[in-house]
């Protein structure tokens, strides 16, 4: 496809990068106010939390819940090993997305995000005028609650890729489960203190993110400084090439890639719900100039209408509340996709006191 990138919004960066060299202006990072983007950086001493040591109640359960609350007090994310999903589901998740990616453009166009919405295939979302674009394609699919799905948007080619997607969804469901549990009892409360704001019937997206390869790493964004705007964000890396990076202490640490393992974080309605005990860490995908990246994250976030706010166990007179309460899933897409477009966080519109 020809013609002015700059002006032709639908262009996918996969294009783009099949072009060449020239990077559209749009791309193009002028101000960095979380650091320079780069890959030189320490590699992360990633807190690395063992799923089945949660779930079963053996003498290594509370060992582990330390682990999990340190992990999450400090970073705000960790590696699950012994998730119990297979490893050939993983991998069957992340070709499927390689497979359509690959597939021609005309193929690919009848899953085409509309304008208006956030579902389907497309780029970044453009939502203001000056902003800078992320350097990535996607598949957004809501996935949960199951009636809420669009189908016209979930690929039918390769053919796995819909059951594959199914099922991913009903083990990351359970995961989640088994995570809000621990956390309460992490902080020793009720099982159920994050459960109950959670709901039944969360809602559940996963975005496939592709990056392809990119010929100016260094002055481009795969996916800008951002806190997730989810409860929980489970994420697949890809196997082999790094670029996922979080802040701590206003430092960037590349997070290393540990096949099969899933990289958890929590996002701004734990860190409101915990009033700020847990917390929603920063975090960027960088480009690379050699190699494309795909990564496959999935949002979980309480089901529509359900309050959040701070749990009353954990507010006292040391520790008042923090956070003014809001209706997930109806008040906060609003705010969460106005401030993050413009590289600004989200969870301040919420703060009852400013830091
Ligand atoms: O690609 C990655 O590793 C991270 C993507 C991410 O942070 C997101 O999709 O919210
Ligand atoms: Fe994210």
């Amino acid at each position: 496809m020809a013609g002015d990138s700059e002006l032709d919004p639908y262009r996918m960066v996969q294009e783009l990068a099949e072009d060449g060299d020239e990077i559209p202006e749009r791309f193009i990072c002028k101000d960095t106010p979380y650091g320079l983007i780069t890959a030189s950086l320490p590699l992360m001493d990633i807190p690395v939390i063992d799923l089945s040591r949660l779930s079963s109640s053996s003498a290594t359960t509370d060992e582990e819940l330390e682990k999990l609350q340190s992990a999450l007090s400090s970073w705000g994310c960790f590696q699950v090993i012994n998730h119990g999903i297979e490893f050939c589901l993983l991998d069957e998740l992340r070709e499927n997305g390689r497979q359509f990616l690959k597939l021609p453009m005309k193929d690919k166009q009848k899953y085409a995000r509309a304008a208006s919405e956030i579902e389907g295939y497309g780029n970044d979302m453009i939502l203001y005028e000056n902003q800078t674009l992320d350097w990535t394609d996607r598949i957004y699919l809501l996935v949960s609650p199951e009636d809420g799905r669009k189908l016209q948007y979930w690929p039918e080619d390769p053919k796995s890729f819909r059951v594959v997607l199914e099922e991913y969804t009903t083990r990351v469901k359970m995961i989640v489960e088994t995570l809000l549990k621990s956390m309460a009892k992490a902080l020793n409360l009720p099982d159920n203190s994050f459960l109950n704001q959670y709901g039944e019937r969360p809602v559940m997206y996963t975005r496939y993110n592709f990056y392809p390869p990119c010929p100016r790493p260094d002055l481009v964004h795969g996916v800008k400084p951002h806190a997730d705007g989810s409860a929980i964000t489970v994420l697949q890396q890809d196997e082999e090439v790094e670029g996922l990076q979080f802040l701590k202490d206003n430092q960037w640490f590349r997070v290393p890639i540990r096949p099969h393992a899933l990289i958890v974080n929590v996002g701004d309605e734990i860190e409101v719900m915990s009033n700020g005990i847990f917390k929603s860490p920063l975090h960027r995908a960088l480009t690379n100039s050699a190699k494309e990246r795909i990564s496959v994250a999935t949002f979980c976030s309480p089901e529509v209408g359900k309050e959040i706010g701070s749990v009353e166990e954990l507010i006292n007179d040391k520790n008042p509340r923090l956070y003014k309460t809001y209706k997930t899933v109806k008040d906060y897409p609003e705010i969460f996709f106005k401030y993050y477009q413009q590289g600004k966080r989200p969870i301040d519109a919420v703060k009852l006191y400013s830091s």
